[in-house]
């Protein structure tokens, strides 16, 4: 079987005084294609580290990160860029639209870069994508004139710009009041039914109870690997 995410006794550490911090231990994990994955644990055991090693944010200390096709360590950083942009859309706790673009400029900018849809068709494109999560109204304003969950929504409009197979999410909800963000969830679960692969990272119970699979970290590594339905698995293969 192919899978769309397979990492490979990935470390990742950073400097630390004279020595070193391990933030991601010797941890192997494969995800298929289509699956919807809770990334949980305390804060700091690495979490982000491991979502940003799949978005080819950062590279790893060693060992072997695939993701949609690709050998993230056989890719310089122009070639990265571009696979990330037409591979992975990323989600973030802060929304983190760019202040000074309206909500469809920041939907089409995506699509500026990646260049795969023709510059006549960007802005009708980004209507689609608005109307498809809720907000096709605010797409001429400001996002600081948004909602907390009308910034997340456009933000989920401009994740999936390109097409993307795989989303990734940091902590989605996490700014979000429980309404709003049980309504973001329904979302993410739509786009996994249309066989998008999901990694959300988050501490909330609500996103565990919507993927398919929760993977739990502790120091770095996986300490539960478990499927809905599934007894949980010890060990740091999963
Ligand atoms: N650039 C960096 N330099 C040094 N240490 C780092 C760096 N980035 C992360 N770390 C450390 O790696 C560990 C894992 O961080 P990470 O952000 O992945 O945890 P997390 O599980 O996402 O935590 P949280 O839930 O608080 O966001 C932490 O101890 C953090 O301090």
């Amino acid at each position: 079987m192919r899978y769309t995410i397979e990492i490979d006794d990935v470390v990742k550490a950073y400097p630390l005084g004279q020595g070193r911090f391990i933030a991601v231990d010797h941890l192997s994990l494969t995800v298929g294609a289509g699956d919807f994955v809770a990334v949980v644990g305390r804060s700091g055991s690495g979490k982000t580290t491991l979502l940003n090693l799949l978005a080819g944010i950062d590279r790893p200390t060693s060992g072997t990160v695939r993701v949609a096709d690709a050998d993230l360590g056989a890719l310089s950083e122009s070639g990265l860029a571009g696979w990330r942009g037409r591979n992975i859309g990323l989600v973030f706790q802060f929304f983190q639209l760019l202040p000074t673009l309206t909500v469809a400029e920041n939907v089409m900018l995506p699509m500026d870069f990646a260049k795969t849809i023709p510059a006549g068709r960007r802005r009708e494109r980004a209507l689609q994508l608005l109307d498809r999560v809720g907000v096709a109204d605010q797409a001429d304003k400001l996002p600081a004139t948004l909602s907390g969950g009308q910034q997340q929504r456009a933000a989920i409009a401009r994740a999936l710009a390109n097409d993307p197979p795989v989303l990734l999410a940091d902590e989605p909800t996490g700014n979000l009041d429980s309404a709003t963000a049980a309504a973001v969830l329904e979302l993410f679960a739509s786009l996994n039914k249309e066989g998008r692969t999901i990694v959300v990272v988050t501490h909330e119970r609500e996103v565990r109870a919507v993927a398919g699979r929760e993977v739990m970290l502790q120091d770095g590594r996986i300490v539960t690997s478990d499927t809905a339905g599934e007894s949980p698995r010890q060990g740091t293969k999963a």
